[in-house]
């Protein structure tokens, strides 16, 4: 294999194949305008990504490959992580299935860890039928955390507007015990340093919600804003992170304050997803920051009630592939621009 420079490979795991994953995948690369600046290689089996293909219709051609060296530029490569045939049932949730998820998305995730792959794109899976003995993660951001170097930040994406956790796949009775000065530490410095290494953002401007009704209103509704959350931004302000807050939450989004900031960090999922995807649905980007590796995915998960229908909007998976892509060229001129600073004068006392 060959690798053409200005070409970015693009690593995409199958997701739920009973959902509408492959549907958006296909229609994503059917345009073959995509091949001229990514090369992508689907994790999952030849046969199984034509027979999808017939039943919806979708006119583009896939390249079956038995390893990565057999990667050829130019094509829809699918890669065989398995030989055998899985079977399809649209809409139905199926542990069965639920297993070749996850065997498409921990090989790919090999293939980032060892550079086979410059970027991952990871088509929706089922949080439930994906458990088993040896895969206990309630979605891709927890084992990506695991796996590879770093803190991992669910940072959603559309444009300007950033939404990013600091608590993400935990039951909301849990939220509040996971809240601590530690915690938002991390997760703020998180997002400070992706902005700039991922999205060419100088100076960010971070914007931070509170986690109680208007902030707590001094204590009268909850301690956590001013017992933990406050003491932490200030800490950061005065290091020099430009970090604000917190806002009430309620107002934030109707006023259209978040267009003031890089990023908003919302307390818990659905404090930040809710105005996220009501703001964006449909081309908003799943981007997992603050790891080593690349990773992104759609905003929507399998869908089961469309799968198999064709009707499946495809540009929030094209909008991720775009993303990773990007953060990928990003991140290797950030590399580039920060390898020989120039030294500052010390300031004589
Ligand atoms: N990245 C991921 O792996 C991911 C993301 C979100 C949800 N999920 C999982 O997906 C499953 C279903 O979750 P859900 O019902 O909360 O969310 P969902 O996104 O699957 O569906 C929400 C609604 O949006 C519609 N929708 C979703 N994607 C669409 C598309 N591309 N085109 C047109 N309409 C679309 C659906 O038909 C449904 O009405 C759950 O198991 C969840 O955990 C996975
Ligand atoms: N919270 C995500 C969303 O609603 O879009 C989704 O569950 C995916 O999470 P992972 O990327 O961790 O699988």
């Amino acid at each position: 294999m060959t690798k053409k420079p200005e070409n970015v490979i693009v690593g995409v795991s199958i997701g739920d194949l009973n959902g509408i994953g492959s549907e958006v995948i296909l229609k994503t690369f059917q345009d073959n305008r995509m091949l001229d600046f990514c090369t992508p290689v689907i994790f999952g089996n030849v046969k199984i990504l034509s027979f999808i293909k017939k039943a919806l219709g979708i006119n583009c051609s896939v390249f079956g490959i038995d390893s990565m060296d057999q990667l050829v530029h130019g094509k829809l490569n699918v890669l065989n992580v398995w030989k055998e045939g899985v079977n399809i049932e649209f809409g139905k949730n199926d542990e069965e299935v639920g297993k070749y998820a996850i065997q498409s998305f921990t090989t790919a995730v090999a293939a980032l860890k060892e550079k086979h792959i410059d970027v991952l794109v990871t088509a929706p899976i089922n949080k439930y039928n994906i458990q088993s003995d040896d895969f206990k993660f309630p979605g891709h951001t927890d084992y990506l955390d695991k796996e590879l170097e770093g803190d991992a930040l669910m940072l959603m994406v559309q444009d300007n507007l950033r939404v990013g956790l600091l608590t993400d796949h935990i039951p909301v009775n849990e939220v509040s015990k996971h809240l601590t000065e530690d915690l938002i530490r991390t997760k703020i410095l998180t997002v400070n340093k992706s902005l700039k290494q991922d999205f060419r953002i100088n100076k960010p401007k971070i914007a931070v919600l509170g986690v109680n009704p208007h902030s707590g209103d001094n204590g009268v509704i909850g301690h956590e804003d001013d017992a933990v959350v406050k003491p932490a931004l200030k800490q950061l302000f005065e290091e020099g992170v430009l970090v604000f807050g917190p806002f009430s939450a309620d107002s934030f989004f109707g006023t259209g304050q978040y267009e003031n900031y890089d990023a908003v960090i919302a307390a818990y999922h659905d404090q930040g997803l809710i105005p996220f995807k009501t703001l964006s649905f449909g081309k908003g980007v799943n981007y997992t920051a603050g790891l080593d590796g690349i990773r992104t995915s759609p905003d929507h998960g399998t869908a089961y009630e469309i799968a198999g229908k064709g009707t499946a909007d495809h540009n929030s998976f094209k909008e991720a592939v775009y993303l990773a892509i990007d953060v990928f060229k990003h991140r290797e001129e950030y590399t580039i621009m920060n390898k020989n600073p120039l030294k500052t004068k010390e300031k004589q006392l």
